[in-house]
């Protein structure tokens, strides 16, 4: 008889910001183990699957011992004797048995970790890597966006802007383009340490100083990325995450934004002149609330061929709010978060969805992260073309770069074709 999955267990960790989450272990008949750990949000959407805490006073009530029971319990009996390399059944059997449309009865994080972990207990059944095991052959390294200055729910600061990424552009290699943004990184703690500006990290490894509006941030980056030795817009370009449903008035209708109050049109205004002010800019994420769908469409007619417009808490990594999204013409990239749909089989159907309709896609970490490089390896296996986790600094934000870089050595003694995302020709 071919192997089977003989037990699913999961246990409560803790992840970068010191909160608890699950962790699963799947173990097959022969053995075989295959490890997953489950990220957590802090600016999250109001339509992500739901990540089940406990409530009580016990870790302030951010315990996810519901979340490890209903693994122990009702998806170890479902899933006992399944074959671990049918992902969609195992995904979909967890759908089914938690019933609600959102997976809050399990909860995401529970079904998540079962999720990943079936995967990753196949690929070591089968004695290959996670990315080969879901991507084959032909695979491309993705483009890596670093957040190098951290603001908005992620830092305690004034600037309302949540995330400043730098991403190599001019680069050969992947080894090479993590290179240029260690050397900025590096240039940039001195550019702000000479301004006068603290040095401390925030919740994703970047620095966050206290300046006062995106502006400066985005000056404090020119320097740096010249200081270092590169030109902007050239070698390394910018990407912001404004992350605007955290500044948004829903009773108004408006943008608590630095300081002033502006209406959508003159989001839309500001964001148009600062990227005529830096150039480098190529990538805005969430420029406008999730409640406000109007104006994402218009801002893409009127922005989406200069820039990029990333989707995130619009669209929730959901296969069908991204069919919306690309029938009415909202934004033109998705970011992609498997903790926001809760299954690796749901966040691969939200991956083809967007690709097919030209949509490019952005493989992302959360600000509360593990140790776990998982979206490493699904980056690489889907070929997403973008992957964004955090600055040169914090483990659980470099460690998943590592395994980039060892991907791209194991692809290049393989014999496979080794392309870098985007200088290679046959960009999609
Ligand atoms: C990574 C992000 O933050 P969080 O995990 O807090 O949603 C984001 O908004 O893109
Ligand atoms: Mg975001």
């Amino acid at each position: 008889m071919s192997v089977y999955i003989d037990k699913v267990k999961a246990r409560e960790v803790f992840d970068s910001r010191g909160n608890p989450t699950v962790e699963v272990d799947v173990i097959l008949s022969d053995g075989v183990r295959g490890r997953a750990e489950v990220p957590s949000g802090a600016s999250t959407g109001e339509k992500e699957a739901v990540e089940l805490r406990d409530g009580g006073s016990r870790l302030e009530g951010k315990g996810v011992l519901k979340a490890v029971d209903n693994v122990n319990t009702e998806i170890n009996d479902a899933l006992h004797g399944k074959d671990p390399f049918n992902q969609a059944d195992i995904d979909n059997t967890m759908i089914k048995l938690d019933g609600t449309p959102n997976k809050s009865r399990l909860g995401a994080n529970a079904i998540l970790g079962v999720s990943m972990a079936t995967a990753r207990a196949a690929a070591n059944e089968q004695g290959v890597p996670l990315y080969r095991y879901l991507g084959g052959t032909d695979l491309e390294i993705p483009q890596t966006f670093h957040n190098v200055i951290n603001g908005g729910v992620h830092a305690q600061n004034d600037i309302d802007t949540q995330e400043f990424l730098i991403t190599p552009i001019k680069r050969t290699t992947t080894r090479e383009g993590i290179e240029m943004i260690a050397n900025t990184y590096h240039t940039l703690k001195k550019v702000l340490h000479d301004a006068g500006y603290d040095t401390g990290l925030g919740d994703e490894g970047g620095f966050a100083p206290n300046l006062k509006t995106t502006e400066d941030a985005v000056k404090m980056l020119y320097k740096a990325i010249e200081e270092a030795g590169y030109k902007p817009g050239v070698d390394i370009a910018i990407a912001i995450d404004p992350a605007s449903s955290e500044f948004y008035d829903e009773k108004t209708g408006n943008y608590n934004f630095e300081g002033s109050e502006k209406t959508p049109k003159e989001m839309a205004d500001y964001y148009e002149n600062l990227v005529k002010e830096f150039p480098a800019i190529i990538s805005i994420e969430d420029p406008f609330s999730e409640d406000d769908w109007d104006s994402f469409v218009k801002f893409t007619k009127r922005m989406g061929g200069k820039i990029q417009i990333v989707d995130d808490d619009l669209v929730v990594t959901n296969p069908e709010i991204i069919r919306k999204a690309v029938k009415d013409g909202a934004g033109n990239a998705i970011l992609i978060k498997l903790n926001q749909i809760g299954t690796v089989t749901e966040t691969l159907e939200a991956m083809r969805v967007a690709r097919k309709n030209n949509f490019k896609t952005m493989i992302s970490h959360r600000s509360g992260e593990t140790g776990d490089t998982f979206i490493s390896d699904f980056a690489v296996a889907t070929n997403a073309g973008e992957m964004k986790s955090g600055a040169m600094a914090r483990s659980e934000r470099v460690e998943k770069y590592n395994q980039l870089l060892r991907i791209e050595e194991e692809l290049g003694e393989a014999g496979d074709r080794i392309s870098v995302y985007p200088n290679d020709v046959d960009k999609d």
